[in-house]
């Protein structure tokens, strides 16, 4: 590929300081005091729960939104401006295609526009659809649109892609595929950022993952940390005697973290099955019960030990 632009500029990096975004007069906080900073060529994810404000953080990245309050700059511009100089392009999940038109047709039509455009027809071979050149847009399934609008990304050779949960309506295998073909415009220095509920997508695709849980982040680190964090399994149990199981675990295993109350054990911890052989070899240990938190939950734990900046 010919990059008619360096990628590896630094002016890339998104600056986003005292960001908030309120509705209803304030009575919906979408986003609430966020401060990041994105350095050129990282691979970052946004990962979150429904409503964590993730989409209208982007929003306002991509100059779609107006924040109530605070600053994104990209590359030291306004996003509008970084737009126009086609800094910075996007996958969303909202916006239509022209359905009428032929893939290779819209292509073409929207790299006509470009002043240095990546060729259309390259574009379609980078999003893995070259072989859609031929048919109506409105042919294509969810998954294979999806891959359109990334091809249209590509037209401007943004510095930075921006992808709103770009992985919607695909099934695993064209989200493997998607992925690889993404990493391949990493790997040409362009920054990524990307939203996502799925756990697996941010720990196989990004280096940096920033959690964001209502409306701020709660989270910001390597993908390491997290995945730390997404180890640790509740382990439950009813035991008959108390002090007896209380006793026996502090001695055997001194490190962990348990409660009694009622009956009931509870305990957090990476090593469960360690821990479940541990308590069924005990007299009066019954119903042992292993779960992995939600991603909430894991949420709160990060929150709690301070991960968080
Ligand atoms: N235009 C709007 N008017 C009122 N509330 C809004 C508006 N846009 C978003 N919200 C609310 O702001 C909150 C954050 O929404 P946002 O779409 O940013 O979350 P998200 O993390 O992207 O969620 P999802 O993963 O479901 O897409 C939600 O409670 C949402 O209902």
């Amino acid at each position: 590929m010919t990059s008619q632009r360096p990628l590896t500029d630094t002016t890339s990096a998104v600056h986003i300081s005292s960001l908030t975004k309120h509705f209803k007069k304030g009575a919906v906080k979408a986003v609430n005091g966020i401060d990041l900073t994105i350095q050129s060529g990282e691979i970052v994810a946004l990962l979150g729960p429904n409503g964590a404000g993730k989409t209208t953080t982007l929003d306002m990245v991509l100059g779609l939104t107006t924040p109530t309050s605070g600053n994104v700059l990209i590359g030291g511009l306004q996003p509008k401006d970084a737009i126009d100089k086609g800094m910075i392009s996007a996958v969303l999940q909202t916006g239509g295609l022209l359905h009428d038109l032929k893939v290779g047709e819209v292509i073409d039509y929207v790299a006509s526009n470009y002043r240095t455009p990546t060729l259309g027809r390259e574009a379609l071979e980078r999003a893995g659809i070259a072989h859609l050149a031929d048919r109506k847009i409105s042919l294509c399934s969810g998954g294979e649109q999806q891959r359109v609008k990334f091809a249209l990304s590509l037209l401007p050779n943004p510095k930075m892609l921006v992808l709103d949960e770009p992985t919607a309506g695909m099934d695993v295998s064209a989200r493997r595929s998607f992925w690889e073909n993404m990493q391949s415009e990493a790997r040409e220095g362009r920054t990524v950022v990307f939203a996502t509920h799925y756990l697996e997508e941010a720990q196989s695709f990004a280096q940096r993952v920033v959690l964001m849980s209502k409306g701020q982040i709660v989270a910001d680190g390597p993908m390491s940390e997290i995945r730390h964090h997404t180890n640790i399994r509740l382990v439950s149990a009813h035991v008959e005697s108390e002090t007896a199981v209380r006793d026996e675990l502090s001695r055997t295993l001194p490190d962990l973290q348990f409660t009694i109350h009622g009956g009931l054990l509870e305990a957090k911890t990476t090593e469960s099955d360690n821990l479940a052989r541990h308590l069924l070899s005990l007299d009066g240990v019954q119903d042992l019960e292993i779960s992995a938190p939600s991603l909430e939950e894991a949420f709160v734990d990060l929150t709690e030990e301070g991960m968080a900046e």
